[in-house]
């Protein structure tokens, strides 16, 4: 006879040691204990099923441990839907409920009940049975169908979660869990910030003129491109809103991009596509993916991702997109390597807002709630990211590869970096900062830094990230020397196709001399950038009178 046991998770001690039989069902065996680690190890090694039917959370360990735990067994997991849980949550006590088969007898195979996000996921859902905890009819159905699923299915559901469980790792969940925490920092350093000034123009083309090494970094989306609320355009013109460079710069472009003292990258959260198809023209370096691809544009592309970048989330995460696309109307998604971004600016916003609220509350509580990923909410989009990819992260890594095709022996000495940049990505701009961001941003304080190389008892060691060739969206094999993620230091040797490696001699990759930076924000007030612009146009009145100013 099958026999199943059923823990309850209680805070009286006294009753630890309890353990009680009853029968359910004629045909199970039920034992009755309470939680406790030894008990759930044990059990977990020797048991068929588990049903983890809480009612609050707090379960989520257990599950984990279950089928960590397995072996040959192929454990099934019957677990509590998402949704009934929610819709109880708020009034109900804390009331767990496990439930571990500890018989072999199992032979038919069965169908899966999964709820509506969880079919395509990663996560525990898609492994198990799901139930409603609350239907005594169908957790019993439930238990039936576990004990007699056929090994295959077994095999394949418990494989998924054990994938799950074991790539889901403490390490993982801290890298998120700071990644969140930076965020959360960084909001609420730029809510008690002060609006910084507009672009001192002039001190900024002055400056430019006096510099040998320049290096401008330009966002694309509302930076390079026309307004997006341009008279004359309509709302349901999605296929003619597609990014296209500001038809004006053309000219100031091509003069900035072929003075041979200034280097050129277009840094943009868009795919390599729509940079090829806006820039190829142009003698210049395009960063797409938010710097996870790189090319000069006469070159091939590379890729600069960590290795390590998860990417299992995608389709669930496309899955929600699509659920919430088809119910926007004119919304749309866009679906690249590390990210996908669900863009509402041409619905209703109003409506869009609210659906975005939606989005957000399946994201964070669904499927991909345990992934490694950032959820980052645009004023007219929702985004997800592979933890790790911002802007600021892949910059020192651009720079490692620009210095090293240019050959570079002497210090970037003036930067520009102009964006409409999401929080996440303002990290571009703090990377230039001579001040650590930990140590808040002070204009004054880091004018006064000079040299901007840190003592070497700070400097980390010179672990260099490789940087993968990757002619379109395949990855190839060749490598390149990259920058360490030092930030405003980097110790670089320059050698023809070799890795740089920290044994080499070293010198300052840039040496701004405090005021040779200029960080603008456009079209945001709320911004770690020095300065600001208004819109797109005026960074395109900027652009041509640098331009002009220096031919
Ligand atoms: O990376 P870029 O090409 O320079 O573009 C900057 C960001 O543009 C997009 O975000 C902006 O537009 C969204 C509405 O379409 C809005 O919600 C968000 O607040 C804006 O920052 C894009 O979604 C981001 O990925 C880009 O980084």
């Amino acid at each position: 006879m099958p026999s199943v046991l059923e823990y309850h998770m209680v805070s009286d001690l006294q009753s630890i040691h309890e353990v009680r039989r009853f029968e359910i069902r004629q045909c199970i065996n039920i034992r009755v204990s309470v939680a406790v680690n030894a008990f759930i190890v044990d059990f977990g090694q020797t048991s068929n099923v588990a049903l983890v039917t809480s009612l609050r959370d707090g379960m989520n360990l257990v599950s984990y441990e279950f089928v960590a735990c397995q072996d040959s067994k192929k454990g099934v997991l019957i677990l509590s839907e998402d949704s009934v849980v929610k819709l109880y949550d708020f009034y109900l006590s804390n009331t767990c409920r496990v439930i571990l088969s500890t018989d072999d007898q199992i032979q038919a195979p069965c169908t899966p009940n999964l709820d509506a996000f969880a079919g395509a996921a990663q996560s525990l859902g898609a492994g198990a049975i799901l139930v409603n905890p609350w239907n005594i009819t169908e957790v019993a159905d439930s238990i039936l169908q576990a004990l007699t699923m056929s090994p295959e299915d077994r095999e394949k559901r418990h494989r998924h979660n054990f994938v799950h469980v074991t790539t889901h790792t403490a390490q993982e969940w801290a890298e998120t869990f700071v990644s969140e925490l930076d965020d959360t920092v960084i909001e609420a350093k730029l809510r008690t910030k002060q609006v910084p000034p507009p672009l001192p123009e002039e001190d900024a083309i002055s400056r430019y003129l006096q510099s040998t090494n320049r290096l401008l970094i330009l966002g694309f989306n509302a930076t390079l491109t026309e307004p997006v609320d341009t008279p004359g355009r309509r709302a349901d013109q999605i296929k003619e809103m597609e990014l296209k460079l500001h038809p004006e710069l053309k000219e100031a472009l091509t003069a900035l991009c072929s003075d041979r003292k200034t280097t050129i990258v277009v840094l943009s959260g868009s795919d390599q596509k729509t940079l090829d198809d806006n820039f190829g023209e142009y003698d210049m370096w395009l960063a797409a993916e938010h710097g996870m691809f790189l090319r000069l544009t006469k070159g091939e592309w590379m890729t600069t991702m960590p290795e390590h970048l998860n990417m299992e989330w995608i389709d669930s995460v496309k899955h929600v997109f699509e659920y919430f696309t088809e119910r926007t109307p004119r919304s749309h998604f866009e679906l690249c390597e590390t990210s996908l971004v669900w863009n509402y600016k041409y619905a209703d916003v109003e409506f869009g807002r609210l659906q975005a609220r939606d989005m957000l509350q399946h994201l964070w509580t669904g499927p991909i709630s345990n992934a490694s990923v950032d959820v980052v909410q645009g004023s007219r989009s929702v985004e997800v990211r592979a933890v790790g990819v911002t802007k600021g992260a892949a910059i020192d890594r651009i720079l490692g590869e620009i210095v090293h095709s240019k050959s570079m022996t002497t210090p970037i000495d003036y930067v520009l970096c102009v964006g409409h940049f999401l929080g996440k990505d303002e990290d571009v701009y703090t990377f230039f900062e001579p001040e650590l961001p930990s140590d808040g941003l002070a204009v004054a304080r880091s004018k006064q830094n000079d040299g901007l190389k840190l003592p070497s008892d700070r400097r980390p060691s010179m672990k260099l990230p490789v940087i993968r060739s990757a002619p379109k969206s395949s990855q190839g094999k060749a490598q390149r020397p990259s920058l360490n993620p030092e930030k405003r230091t980097a110790n670089h040797s320059c050698g023809s196709g070799r890795r740089a490696s920290a044994e080499k001699i070293s010198w300052n990759v840039l040496d701004l001399k405090g005021d040779n930076y200029f960080s603008c924000a456009v079209g945001r007030t709320r911004t770690n950038a020095r300065y600001l612009l208004g819109s797109s146009d005026d960074v395109v009145s900027f652009l041509m009178k640098l331009a002009n100013a220096s031919t």
